[in-house]
């Protein structure tokens, strides 16, 4: 599995607020960008915190990006996959709806009756891991069903757990030319942190995109 994980930060690393609200980081470019990124996606992934607090649709806002998809026999939009260790998701959720195909990931402490709900609501559940989403079981599974490139887009629990597993190939950054601060604001990588063994990445180019800068990493 190729895994590309592309977010928005504020100059001081938040990738949204204490509120934990979505912020407008990224200007019209950078989200055409992102639009970019998605649709060279088998896939695109975010945490149940993601969902909860944004309600992302996880699809494609350019025409022309659903129209190239279609004459190269793909499917309009990129899958959505949700890691979900307990099946949160509410079943009204933007993502939950058939425009494209959309996998909850749970774990197997998942009450067994919000995993039927998410499937009345049209997802498929992959169950994978105890206690918590496993991501590379979760990605074999993945992959046996033709997913080979994921985009992740956030937020800052599920990325840290995609480092701290060594599967992140490609990062993309956005730094938004603002300040958001607060102890308790998101960042880009949270959970439990690293204490040793940092990842290092090699940076591969550095542009002025909108008024911020994006960076480009590869592992
Ligand atoms: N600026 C940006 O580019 C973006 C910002 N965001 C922001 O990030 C915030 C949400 O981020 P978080 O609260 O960190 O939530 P998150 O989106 O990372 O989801 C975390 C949840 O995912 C589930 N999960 C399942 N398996 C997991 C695993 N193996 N490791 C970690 N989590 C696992 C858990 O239930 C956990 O609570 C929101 O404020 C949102 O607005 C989110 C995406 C992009
Ligand atoms: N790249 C980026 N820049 C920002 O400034 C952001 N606030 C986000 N947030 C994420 O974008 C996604 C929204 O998806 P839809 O437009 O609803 O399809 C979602 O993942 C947000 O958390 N991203």
């Amino acid at each position: 599995m190729h895994v590309h994980v592309n977010a928005a930060t504020s100059a001081d690393g938040k990738l949204s607020s204490r509120r934990r609200e979505q912020v407008r980081i990224s200007g019209v470019d950078d989200f055409a960008r992102v639009d970019e990124i998605r649709a060279a996606s088998d896939a695109v992934l975010v945490g149940v915190g993601t969902v909860l607090a944004d309600d992302p649709h996880l699809t494609l806002d350019d025409s022309s990006l659903v129209s190239a998809r279609e004459s190269r026999g793909e499917e309009p939009h990129p899958a959505r996959v949700v890691a979900d260790s307990r099946a949160r998701t509410p079943t009204d959720a933007r993502i939950l709806d058939d425009v494209a195909t959309t996998y909850v990931l749970v774990s197997e402490d998942a009450p067994e009756d919000r995993c039927t709900a998410l499937e009345d609501a049209g997802a498929v559940v992959v169950v994978a891991g105890e206690g918590r989403v496993s991501f590379p079981e979760a990605f074999g599974v993945l992959e046996s069903r033709g997913v080979e490139r994921v985009m992740v887009e956030g937020g800052g629990e599920v990325i840290f757990s995609l480092f701290d597993d060594a599967l992140v190939d490609e990062l993309t950054l956005y730094v938004g030319s603002m300040i958001i601060g607060g102890r308790d604001a998101p960042t880009l990588a949270d959970g439990d942190g690293f204490v040793e063994d940092f990842p290092r990445l090699s940076l591969q180019s550095v542009e002025r995109v909108d008024d911020g800068v994006l960076l480009w990493y590869r592992f």
